[in-house]
């Protein structure tokens, strides 16, 4: 049996978390490096919630110069079963309104300037990705949403641009054509590298512009988008509340197998593997990695 802790990564105009009880910042040390910010740990009723600030308090960092693997690295170290990623995207689709929070189901990536992996030169691994949120984690988080009559759409398709200059207007348009709904730019790799970590994730994406398609609204800029943020974020934690209240205190096994991703991903022999990288995999890959 595995208790549920909830991790949230909160993204623009999300640098701390109200509500939480016996709050406290913890500086938590990485193998892979800088994470965002210290980690806000606290309880609300009695499930254990950690937050991290995707962007770092006071938003010091771009999408690109993100650390994604020391984020979620800290995360496994603070044993986060469940992932929740909070964002603000632009609206691909008219009926995506500003204000819709999308639960997104899949993710196109287009980021070029990252890290993607935990693992490479000295232990090799290919996680399966094709569904990669988690069902049971998405459906809470809908339930919630339904609960505070939150207006959202379950699944959507996000695409992730590198940033952090917002899209062309050709780009908007192709992504339209693709059936993409939303775009952002911090979702990739954050959510390939919790599967690599076998930490269930799931997206909300809130919505704050319709990016540069739409004829009838300017281009995108920050003004607009964090003035929709603003307007955006009691319903964000109304709904993340709601979303910790209900948790189930058990952690279920993912039905697509999310929490056990490295079962059979690690395809290096063990006599082939490099002991410096093994030890930067302690929490990422120790259940694995301790049992062979
Ligand atoms: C402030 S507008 C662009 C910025 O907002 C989104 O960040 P996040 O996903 O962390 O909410 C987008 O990806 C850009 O980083
Ligand atoms: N239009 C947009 N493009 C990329 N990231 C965004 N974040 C919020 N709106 C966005």
């Amino acid at each position: 049996m595995t208790r549920t802790i909830l991790g949230i990564i909160g993204g623009s105009g999300i640098y701390d978390l109200p509500g939480l009880s016996h709050a406290e910042w913890q500086e938590v040390e990485s193998p892979w490096g800088e994470p965002s910010d210290a980690v806000r740990v606290g309880m609300i009723d009695d499930l254990q919630v950690v937050f991290l600030p995707r962007h770092g308090r006071g938003h010091r960092y771009a999408p690109s110069d993100i650390n994604y693997r020391a984020n979620i690295d800290v995360m496994k170290r603070m044993g986060v079963t469940d992932l929740v990623s909070v964002s603000a995207v632009g609206s691909l689709k008219e009926e995506l309104s500003p204000g819709t929070f999308v639960l997104v189901d899949q993710f196109i990536d287009r980021t070029f300037a990252r890290e993607k992996s935990f693992f490479g030169k000295g232990c090799v691994a290919h996680v399966s990705l094709a569904h990669p949120v988690s069902p049971l984690l998405v459906e809470a988080i809908a339930a919630a949403a339904r609960a505070q009559d939150i207006p959202h759409k379950q699944g959507g398709t996000y695409l992730a641009m590198e940033g952090p200059q917002f899209s062309m207007l050709a780009e908007s348009h192709l992504y339209r054509q693709w059936g993409c709904d939303v775009i952002g730019m911090t979702n990739m790799p954050e959510a390939k590298l919790a599967r690599e970590a076998e930490i269930c994730y799931a997206g909300v994406a809130m919505v704050t512009d319709y990016d540069s398609w739409h004829e009838d609204h300017g281009a995108v800029d920050v003004a607009t988008i964090v003035k929709t943020l603003h307007a955006n974020r009691d319903k964000a934690q109304g709904l993340l509340l709601q979303l910790c209240k209900a948790l189930p205190r058990e952690h279920s096994p993912c039905p697509i197998g999310s929490d056990r991703a490295l079962d059979f991903a690690i395809i290096t022999a063990p006599e082939a593997r490099d002991p410096a990288l093994l030890a930067r995999l302690d929490a990422v890959a120790g259940r694995v990695l301790n049992a062979s």
